[in-house]
């Protein structure tokens, strides 16, 4: 990979991590190793000047916005905050704004971190009018409904404050609300949520109110902004907003020094864990308003206030039995069943483990006080073992040799970390993974099918594989447990219009290792149907633009397994789509062959996303970054100025929306 691919390929990691965590509440690696990849991205662009690009990861707020509620452009933009994890990165802090100021007088605000979920209220006449989410800053979701129902919100606001204005605050879920949340959930047999931030996250997205209402949501305030010139101090605004109706918490202080900010620090790294919600660092921010006005903004954060961020909680424990777990595609994951113990605000009973070398590398035993930490990530880790209180008649852990499901002996080829179950048509969690990943939104997106109906159905021997799903029959769903006419036959309906899915999606569906949904879109782009990827051999498929060796591997053992081809066949004569149809490739052309486009700025006749379709559709290709590879850039209104200075440089050639649309006509 050079060095471009690889900015590429973090920012494409980094993308995919924020929608998790900001869309889905539902991020899959830890906080920690989230910054860690920032940071390297952050490093390399900036060793890397030529590569920038004002969409990076590095450059944005990393939320987004959902299709459920309205989008509302903020007034003023919502920014993130600079981390720091060490007492140097706040004196270089120190020192860059010192040094920016012309001054040394300086004052701070020492505030904890909140960790819930930004909001931006904004107040008219002083009356509470509307709540957005930060969303990427620029914009975010209308959630006013919901937030009307935290009652500690004042609607309307007592004393004399500023007229026209928006608070900063963060929404969170006190932690024995939490618990008692989970408590509720376990006993109706439900998952327990994962912990307290994205939950509250979570709530404030969902679209019926009423359950908004029931959630013990708070809003803890922490910005005022306004034109109107009352106050000088950031100090002084939040505690006329206190006495004006407003939760602020009263754990702020001002601090002379950076030494005072320290203490701060110090005091509250033990302190927090008495407060009644979660914190995850310390914000420092500049008191006097006008110095932080001087100071301004990164394209990402305030230059005026920084985050000290809290180093990961770690508790000791014993683990009592090392598990296996098999996934749909048979790979194994040891799992470490912990005696259960509080961190971080949530009770762990279960770590990952990852594989084999992990356990190895640690050396991980069962009956072993293991030392675990979470960082706001979602399974806890061993990071690891407290020798010292090994017991004598302890013995090295002997990994599993034979699946736990179905005793298969496990296999594990040359150069890869796990270990698989080749049993892949006799494995019960891998017929129930495969049918259930065929079934998921942004594969087959059957509705009236959950993830439990289906190993439901395999249990009761109706279906083995996927292609079995299009033989069933209402009669058949019927007498199952918890179905009910109806909701059989939203079923079999469902089943039945994931008929018209289009090939690039069932492609995606069929589980093919290492063919993820990006990689489907290119082979159905390129093959066209699933007859010709399955004829295409090694040669022919490495050939394809962004195809590797293990891609292509993987796709040849499949096409030539004959119960693959049997199952293909079988989906064919249903009906699912195996091929693009005649209507996209209608509007697919070659005029655009050969040809690199970057797309920037906002458009006016096409989305952004259908615009890069469009180029792709034509065969062009679309990059993120200006470079000397670039053949147009598409520009739309508000085109960054440091882009457009690129293009000029390099020589690209810059057209407009109209004469794009001109160019593939
Ligand atoms: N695990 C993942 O996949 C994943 C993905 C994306 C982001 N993240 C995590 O999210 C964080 C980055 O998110 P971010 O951009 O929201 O930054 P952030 O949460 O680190 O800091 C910015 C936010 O802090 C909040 N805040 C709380 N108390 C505050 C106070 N007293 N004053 C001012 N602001 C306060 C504000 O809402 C503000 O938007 C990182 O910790 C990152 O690790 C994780
Ligand atoms: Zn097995």
């Amino acid at each position: 990979m050079d060095i471009e691919q690889k900015i590429q390929a973090l920012r494409d990691e980094l993308r995919q991590h924020n929608h998790n965590y900001y869309v889905l509440d539902n991020p899959t690696i830890s906080d920690y190793e989230f910054d860690i990849k920032l940071k390297e991205l952050e490093k390399l662009e900036e060793e890397n000047p030529q590569l920038y690009d004002a969409n990076s990861p590095t450059q944005r707020v990393g939320g987004g916005i959902t299709k459920n509620f309205e989008t509302l452009v903020h007034k003023n933009r919502m920014y993130s905050l600079d981390n720091s994890y060490s007492k140097e990165d706040l004196l270089d802090w120190e020192k860059r704004i010192q040094k920016m100021l012309g001054s040394d007088d300086i004052e701070y605000t020492c505030e904890l971190k909140y960790d819930g979920a930004s909001i931006n209220l904004t107040y008219e006449n002083g009356t509470f009018v509307k709540a957005v989410t930060r969303g990427d800053g620029f914009q975010g979701d209308d959630v006013t409904t919901n937030i009307r129902t935290i009652r500690s919100l004042p609607l309307t606001l007592q004393t004399d404050f500023v007229n026209d204005f928006e608070m900063r605050g963060e929404i969170i879920l006190p932690l024995d609300g939490f618990q008692k949340m989970n408590e509720e959930r376990l006993a109706n047999g439900e998952e327990a949520y994962r912990n307290p931030r994205n939950t509250a996250s979570g709530s404030l997205k969902l679209q019926d109110s009423a359950e908004v209402a029931k959630r013990p949501l708070d809003c803890l305030l922490y910005q005022v902004v306004t034109d109107e010139r009352k106050y000088t101090t950031h100090y002084d605004s939040l505690k006329a907003a206190r006495n004006a109706g407003f939760k602020i918490p009263d754990t702020i202080i001002l601090a002379k020094t950076i030494d005072e900010v320290f203490e701060f620090v110090n005091t509250w790294d033990i302190k927090r864990h008495d407060l009644p919600y979660e914190t995850d660092g310390v914000v420092i921010k500049v008191n006097n308003l006008q110095q932080q006005e001087e100071l301004g903004y990164t394209s990402k954060s305030p230059r005026w206030a920084i985050a000290y961020k809290f180093k990961a909680e770690q508790v000791s424990t014993v683990l009592n039995e090392i598990t296996y777990q098999v996934g749909r595609t048979g790979a194994i994951t040891p799992v470490a069943n912990l005696e259960p113990v509080q961190l971080a605000g949530t009770i762990v009973k279960r770590a990952s483990l990852h594989n084999a070398d992990q356990i190895e590398k640690l050396d991980i035993r069962e009956r072993d006080t293991v030392f675990v930490e979470k960082g706001g990530e979602i399974i806890p880790k061993i990071i690891a073992v407290d020798l010292s209180k090994r017991p004598e008649d302890s013995e090295p852990t002997v990994y599993a040799t034979h699946c736990p499901e179905c005793q298969t002996e496990l296999i594990r080829t040359e150069g890869d970390a796990k270990h698989y179950c080749p049993n892949t048509y006799g494995c019960a969690p891998q017929i129930t993974g495969r049918i259930q990943h065929f079934i998921s939104r942004k594969a087959m997106d059957i509705d009236g099918l959950g993830g439990e109906t289906v190993d439901l159905l395999r249990k009761e021997g109706l279906i083995e594989s996927y292609a079995d799903l299009y033989d069933l029959k209402v009669e058949q769903v019927i007498p199952l447990e918890r179905m009910a006419e109806k909701s059989a036959q939203n079923m079999i309906d469902g089943i039945e219009q994931s008929k018209q899915i289009p090939f690039e999606k069932v492609l995606f569906a069929l589980g093919i290792r290492f063919v993820g949904e990006t990689v489907a879109k290119k082979l159905a782009k390129h093959f066209k149907s699933m007859d010709n990827l399955m004829a295409a051999d090694f040669e022919t498929l490495v050939t394809v633009d962004e195809i590797g060796d293990r891609i292509a591997e993987s796709i040849v053992e499949f096409s030539n397994d004959l119960g693959n081809i049997r199952l293909v066949n079988r989906l064919k004569s249903y009906g699912v789509q195996l091929e693009v149809s005649a209507e996209s490739l209608e509007n697919q052309t070659d005029k655009l062959n050969g040809n690199v486009f970057v797309v920037s700025g906002v458009f006016h006749q096409m989305s952004r996303n259908e615009l890069k379709k469009a180029i792709e559709d034509n065969g062009g290709k679309v990059s993120s970054s200006i470079s000397k590879k670039t053949n147009y850039v598409v520009a739309g209104d508000n085109m960054g100025p440091s882009k457009k200075t690129k293009a000029e440089d390099l020589g690209v050639t810059i057209i407009s929306e109209q004469e794009f649309i001109e160019m593939i006509n």
